[in-house]
């Protein structure tokens, strides 16, 4: 597969095929394009040239409204700033994930998902009025409560110190494996990408970087 990006970078990813369940690291130079990968997995962002297949779907050829259906509903995005909306609280950022996903009685399922987490103290915080570790707490339950097939996270412990990196990785591995989705976490720290099975280490692309 290959991405351009901008005038200048272009991007090229080897073939790979990720069985369904698979808990992939990713890994490679700044620049590399982890993040990038990310986003064409999300359906965010469609390659110029190759096949991105996820289940059924082929992402890089789906007319886009099919391409939003699946972004809202199959895949969980844990973005590395969280992106979460600072005028909502924990509970109205998770049911407003929910909502656009389409589910069904989003507050009962909201409650549920940031109480499972350990947040049932924090509902009505704020972004602004949660500690790091708890609004990356917050953004997983928004990444999951929908229950994605997918889910993505993005240098899951770059805002955390060792103890709370450690929990952050527990975490999103026990929530992918109840879920029984696949778990694809792009990050540059080694002791994380040790700790999931399957790896993809990019090489750094020609033009990109410092
Ligand atoms: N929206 C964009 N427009 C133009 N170029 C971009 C865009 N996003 C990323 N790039 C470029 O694409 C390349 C890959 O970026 P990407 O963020 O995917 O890499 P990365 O491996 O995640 O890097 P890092 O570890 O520094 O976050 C970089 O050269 C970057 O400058």
């Amino acid at each position: 597969m290959q991405i351009r990006r901008g005038q200048e970078v272009t991007l090229h990813y080897p073939d790979l095929e990720v069985p369904a369940g698979t808990r992939l690291a990713v890994t490679g130079p700044s620049g590399s394009g982890k993040t990038s990968l990310l986003h064409v997995l999300a359906g965010l962002l469609r390659p110029q040239a190759g096949a991105v297949q996820v289940g059924g779907l082929r992402l890089d050829r789906a007319p886009q409204r099919v391409l939003d259906a699946y972004r809202r509903t199959g895949v969980g995005y844990v973005f590395q700033d969280f992106h979460l909306l600072p005028g909502l609280s924990a509970l109205e950022n998770v049911e407003l994930g929910l909502r656009v996903a389409g589910v069904g009685d989003a507050r009962t399922r909201a409650l549920g998902t940031l109480r499972a987490l350990g947040l049932g103290h924090r509902l009505r915080h704020r972004p602004t009025e949660l500690s790091t570790g708890e609004r990356q707490r917050v953004a997983v339950a928004r990444a999951v409560a929908h229950r994605p097939g997918l889910l993505l996270v993005d240098e899951p412990t770059a805002h955390l110190d060792r103890a709370r990196a450690q929990e952050a990785l527990s975490l999103l591995i026990e929530v992918a494996r109840e879920l029984g989705s696949t778990l694809i976490v792009v990050t540059h720290d080694p002791l994380v990408a040790g700790q999931l099975p399957a790896q993809l280490s990019l090489e750094a692309a020609p033009g990109a970087g410092p």
